[in-house]
């Protein structure tokens, strides 16, 4: 983060520097050329005076002299640093006078000499097809150090009659005008070779560089390496071609890092060139309580983030996690759960509550109706389709229970087997129909017969078998008793209409002992014993009384079957 924000940081600085810098070269370029064009001006205006020019062209005419120097002495005034110059091309003579007004009575300093290197500017000037050069320029002869507003004097044929101007205290200049003071920003202007024309450092300032050769000139390449010598000479191409233009570029001077705007100024025919520090004008060190403030805002937006995501959606997922497991392992039945969410997690969790108590009560449902299809089926196993009384293997628990229940107690319990007479019969001459109609019949009446604690079961076939609680030998015979009574009584009509009397066989016994097998033999034996005497009767096991045998044949009443 800190390294994101610190680039940030330094491309606004660079685009602010940028806008900056363009700024700062059209600011410098008019503060300088606004006090040299002034200069340049009003050097054009002397040149071109005709009192001077008339001068020139008979140089040695006393009072065409007279009359020049006055008019040179007019001008001195309204130049900046209060001096102006003339050389005359003919005869070399060198007129200069200050502010001071030195040498108001002898303004004819000196001859210049052709061979003379300190007066080659003047020979190189006449030379060249030129009408301004701004020469900076050590005054041998005069001492002074100026740069020096060189104007031609042309006759009116064209011919170069002389160079008229002034010089401008570079000092001054150079503290006024181009050292601007500020910290970080420096100014200097360059002519198309690069020579340094002005800048605060006079040492760098490459002096006459217009007499000199290429290569001998104090230029750009001393503060620049040649990469960026290069670049910005490609630049100073293109602002001329665009005088109105600014163009910057990064450059590097004694190992750090400046931005160079660059725009050219056609009046002088020179470059201006203002170089920014950036570290010195912007550091970046200055971002750095900002870029503070922001890393721990943006640490305490994470922070604050990350507890509400906890606090709102990770901690209800992780319940909800758990409950989900719990709910899996038959642990959570959709109790409400103590999470803190809302929005989107907070209806998740609701559902999932709603659909845990969906599922339970839709699996109560079932273990519910589960439970009441097992009971229908366990009595379904125990009970007779038919008749609906228990079936063998319904009577064989009964029996067991209650006979180990006697042998507790000390009671007896009566078992009674009764098998109907010439059932078979009725099957045969009246149908399988009737056979079951008349063993439905068999079981009203043992249900009308019973009590509400006896239990009556269909053994199998036409065989019943009833357990009788609580039974004594005299209770087990009028229930036997009854039951034949009951029985003979009952009409069963057949399908075709005919109606059939039964009677059935009965032996009993009554049971003290958890055996159920002897006891059931013991009851068997008696109906055997009832069917031998036979039938429409009851034997008690162990009962001497003789019953007559008597045998009925199911038959059609009022018909006479045997
Ligand atoms: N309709 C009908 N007949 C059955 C059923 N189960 C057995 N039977 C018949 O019942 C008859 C039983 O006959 P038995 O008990 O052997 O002989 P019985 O004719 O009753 O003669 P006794 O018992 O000696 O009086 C057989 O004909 C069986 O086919 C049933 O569920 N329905």
């Amino acid at each position: 983060v800190w390294l994101a924000v610190q680039t940030l940081a330094d491309r606004i600085i660079t685009e602010w520097a940028q806008r900056y810098v363009e700024k700062q070269v059209l600011y410098d370029k008019e503060r300088v050329l606004q006090p040299l064009l002034r200069e340049i001006v009003l050097a054009r205006q002397l040149a071109s005076s005709p009192i001077l020019l008339e001068w020139l062209q008979s140089p040695g005419d006393i009072v065409l002299e007279y009359r020049g120097l006055r008019e040179l002495e007019r001008y001195r005034d309204a130049f900046r640093n209060g001096n102006y110059f003339l050389a005359v091309a003919e005869n070399g003579h060198y007129y200069y006078n200050n502010a001071e007004n030195e040498f108001g009575a002898d303004q004819l300093r000196y001859i210049l000499n052709r061979r003379e290197p300190s007066d080659r500017w003047f020979y190189e000037f006449l030379s060249q097809n030129r009408d301004l050069i701004i020469n900076v320029n050590p005054d041998v002869h005069l001492g002074v150090t100026k740069m020096w507003i060189d104007i031609m004097v042309r006759g009116p044929d064209g011919r170069p009659l002389g160079v008229a101007g002034t010089g401008i205290n570079l000092s001054g200049f150079l503290n006024d005008i181009v050292d601007t003071g500020e910290e970080g920003i420096t100014s200097l202007f360059v002519n198309h070779e690069g020579a340094i024309q002005l800048y605060r450092d006079q040492s760098m300032i490459d002096f006459a560089s217009y007499t000199k050769d290429a290569g001998e000139s104090s230029d750009l390449g001393r503060m620049l390496g040649a990469r960026d010598q290069a670049r910005l000479k490609l630049v100073m191409e293109q602002v001329q071609k665009t005088p109105n233009e600014v163009m910057s570029r990064f450059v590097e001077i004694d190992g750090k890092r400046y931005l160079a705007g660059l725009a050219y100024l056609p009046d002088v025919d020179w470059y201006e060139i203002t170089l920014m520090d950036l570290d010195q004008l912007l550091p970046l060190s200055r971002f750095n309580t900002i870029l503070l403030v922001f890393a721990v805002s943006l640490l305490l937006a994470i922070l604050i983030f990350q507890l509400v995501l906890g606090r709102w959606v990770v901690e209800p997922l992780s319940v909800l996690d758990k409950a989900i497991r719990a709910f899996r392992h038959g642990e959570y039945r959709g109790e409400p759960l103590d999470v803190h969410a809302s929005g989107e997690v907070g209806r998740l969790v609701n559902e999932f509550e709603q659909m845990t108590r969906e599922v339970y009560e839709a699996r109560a449902n079932l273990e519910e109706k589960v439970r009441e299809r097992t009971e229908a089926l366990n009595q379904l196993s125990l009970t007779d389709a038919l008749t609906g009384l228990l079936n063998r293997r319904g009577m064989d628990q009964k029996i067991m229970e209650e006979l180990k229940r006697c042998e507790r107690e000390h009671r007896a319990l009566g078992l009674v087997w009764i098998d109907l007479d010439y059932f078979k019969d009725i099957n045969d001459i009246y149908g399988h129909g009737a056979g079951d109609d008349a063993l439905v019949l068999v079981s009203k009446v043992l249900r009308s017969v019973l009590r509400e604690y006896d239990s009556a079961a269909r053994w199998g076939g036409d065989e019943f078998l009833i357990m009788l609680r609580d039974a004594e030998p005299q209770m087990l015979k009028s229930i036997c008793e009854r039951l034949l009574r009951v029985v003979r009584a009952q009409v069963l009509e057949s399908a075709s209409g005919a109606k059939i009397c039964m009677t059935f066989s009965i032996g009993a016994c009554l049971a003290h002992r958890a055996d159920p097998e002897e006891a059931l033999h013991r009851a068997d034996a008696a109906l055997y014993a009832a069917k031998e005497a036979g039938r429409n009767r009851y034997r008690i096991d162990g009962d001497s009384a003789n019953h007559p045998p008597t045998r009925i044949r199911p038959r059609p009443v009022d018909s006479d079957l045997h």
